[in-house]
């Protein structure tokens, strides 16, 4: 990528602010009583901790969280290698109107183009997906994952990686569960067939990094979101308090776990998936992998009914998230013109955020 071109250049009110607030960042939290203890008093304590970062931040970063450091690093080297090659290379691979999956160097976030590059791939080889968004077409589709002749190691490393970040995305959903009085098991049931999806993300060095953002303001559309950051920096998070967006410092070897709209729905509206961003600057390169903890497509997303009653109705109607993850993708291809969907449309008493 060379010089910023128009299409990168986000409007004034949403250019990054080049001085930074860092101060009192997202919580950070010690997963070890479940990992290595399996103490029940601090677990309760865990549940607790878990509970107020989902409400008050929905962003929050985990240490002693299980997953092998060697496999983090085997990752974060094999995408090094991949991204390094030249565009044509990459492009053998490219993701398509049909396929999800494969590299990925054109994303846009509301309608702005993102400064990075993506390699997409999901758990299983095939994942099966809604055909289109139409609500009356049951057909089907199926994703298939593209892997590249180079490195060869790549497909190695996403699949142990992966392997071992779902534990931790299922021990999370389980004290995430238990944090709003409900069994731990409670969600499990909708990943039988998950959608799950990884990405590696590369955000080359921008000549202009205040005139464009690595990724534009956005929440994560599926239940909860798993992160890896290099050292070099650039999430931001908006503050729930005041709406100022709060750079995540990059702590080593910890994931940054943030709440997406279905847990939004799911717990109707006791936990927000927050907006976040990322910066990215002039000299250095940065590297993440996003872990997008997604139910089956059939799944059909609605508040949980243990957690509402006459006091506290549904806030939303019941919606497909084969179709709302359909038409977010959709949007990419073809230029709507519009913001894309969001779960805001699907409230019982429609209000814009
Ligand atoms: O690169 C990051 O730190 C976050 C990326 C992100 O928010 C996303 O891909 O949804
Ligand atoms: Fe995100």
């Amino acid at each position: 990528m060379g010089e910023v071109d128009q299409a990168f250049i986000q409007d004034p009110e949403h250019r990054p602010k080049l001085s930074i607030i860092e101060a009192e960042g997202i919580p950070s939290i010690d997963l070890s009583p479940v990992i290595f203890i399996s103490d029940p008093k601090a677990i309760e304590g865990l549940v607790g901790e878990i509970g107020n970062a989902c409400k008050d931040w929905g962003f929050f970063q985990v240490i002693n969280h299980g997953v092998p450091l060697e496999k983090l690093q085997n990752i974060e080297a094999a995408a090094k290698e991949f991204f390094a090659q030249p565009l044509e290379d990459k492009r053998k691979i490219r993701r398509d109107e049909k396929n999800a999956l494969g590299y990925f160097d054109t994303e846009s976030t509301k309608n702005i183009r993102d400064w990075k590059e993506v390699f997409d791939f999901t758990m299983e080889d095939t994942t099966l997906v809604p055909a289109s968004p139409d609500p009356e077409d049951k057909e089907e589709a199926t994703w298939t994952n593209q892997w590249p002749e180079h490195p060869p190691e790549l497909r190695q490393a996403c699949e142990e990686y992966t392997r071992e970040v779902e534990k931790l995305a299922l021990k999370l959903l389980g004290l995430i569960a238990r944090s709003l009085g409900l069994p731990e098991n409670r969600f499990n049931s909708y990943f039988k067939d998950q959608s799950t999806r990884i990405r590696l993300n590369h955000y080359p060095p921008c000549p202009s990094p205040q005139l464009a953002l690595g990724v534009g303001r956005h929440k994560d559309g599926g239940a909860l979101t798993v992160l890896a950051q290099d050292e070099v920096g650039g999430l931001e998070v908006k503050r729930k308090t005041d709406g100022e967006w709060i750079r995540v410092r990059p702590t080593p070897n910890a994931y940054i776990i943030n709440v997406g709209d279905i847990m939004q729905v799911w717990s109707n509206d006791r936990y927000e998936s927050v907006e976040h961003r990322v910066m990215v600057n002039s000299d250095k390169e940065r590297f993440s992998i996003p872990f997008f903890f997604n139910p089956a497509h059939y799944t059909i997303v609605t508040p949980v009914e243990e957690l509402i009653n006459e006091q506290n109705p549904a806030k939303y109607r019941p919606y497909s998230w084969g179709k709302f993850m359909t038409h977010r993708r959709l949007s990419n291809f073809k230029k709507l013109g519009v913001d894309n969907i969001q779960i805001h449309h699907f409230r019982v008493c429609e209000q814009v955020d």
